[in-house]
């Protein structure tokens, strides 16, 4: 079985227990549910280099990245590197994340925060909401088009952005809607995941001119940003190379330095 498929149908089961347990009401009634968003399409716009900087502790590829970083420490240097965007996994079961490490990060930046986690349910997008994220990401390959355009369509309602996620073109051109604010093009390939950034590469020319384009995983190396920004891409996803380190904060801060200088 695909990782994908099998991460969300594990979500599917896991949803039917936790709707049971906290209602949508319940989750329109938390404080970060009223709160005004932060447009990350706009911080991305405004930067030269546009770093989404990941809070990951593990990951299907990578057993054990790091389990020793606080993830509120994390947020708040991420935020004093001067990066644009936090993304912050959620999942649990494979990644090691959860919804707490989110309201944690908004208790202590004011950043755009992604929540990176699998969509399956119009659920997961007001639980999204009610725990502090300003964007969500939508992966079509564990989508059907429909659902893209509801789930955006709702984020949207809600006053968040959403991410549509694709691996190659014939996921971009099925997938795209207009409700979509930013387009994320993953490196890694999921089946064998090994990342190459040819992918994104290779797509930039099919990508809608007036979309924020952003390239995800795989990047190490602030010539392979440079190379990016130059064909066209406004934000760049950062996890492994920044979550490795004793200080992702300090990463991220010694990158875009680097960065500055080029
Ligand atoms: O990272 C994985 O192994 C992985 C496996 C299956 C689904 C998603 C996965 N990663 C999620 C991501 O999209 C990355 O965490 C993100 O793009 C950052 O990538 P990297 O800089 O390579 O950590």
């Amino acid at each position: 079985m695909h990782i994908l498929d099998e991460i969300s149908a594990f979500k599917k089961r896991l949803l039917d227990h936790k709707k049971q347990a906290v209602s949508i009401k319940d989750l329109e009634a938390m404080p970060n549910f009223k709160r005004h968003c932060f447009a990350l399409t706009e911080r991305l716009k405004n930067s030269d280099f546009g770093i989404i900087a990941e809070h990951k502790r593990r990951s299907p590829s990578k057993p054990h990245l790091n389990f020793k970083t606080d993830v509120f420490d994390v947020a708040k240097t991420y935020e004093v590197a001067g990066v644009s965007g936090m993304s912050v996994l959620t999942e649990q079961k494979y990644f090691g994340g959860s919804l707490e490490d989110l309201l944690l990060c908004r208790s202590a930046c004011n950043l755009p925060l992604l929540r990176k986690d699998f969509m399956v349910d119009e659920y997961q997008i007001i639980e999204s909401k009610a725990y502090g994220a300003d964007v969500i990401l939508l992966i079509a390959a564990c989508l059907n088009p429909a659902e893209v355009q509801q789930f955006s369509s709702l984020a949207k309602q809600l006053g968040m952005q959403s991410i549509l996620e694709v691996h190659n073109l014939e996921e971009l051109q099925q997938f795209f809607c207009e409700s979509i604010d930013i387009v994320g093009v993953n490196n890694r390939n999921l089946k064998t995941f090994e990342v190459d950034l040819q992918i994104s590469k290779a797509l930039i020319e099919h990508i809608p001119e007036n979309v924020v384009k952003i390239s995800e995983s795989g990047l190490k190396h602030p010539q392979d940003i440079l190379d990016l920004s130059q064909i066209g891409y406004d934000g760049f996803l950062l996890g492994e190379h920044f979550m490795t380190t004793d200080n992702p904060g300090l990463a991220a801060q010694k990158f875009i330095q680097t960065l500055k200088q080029n």
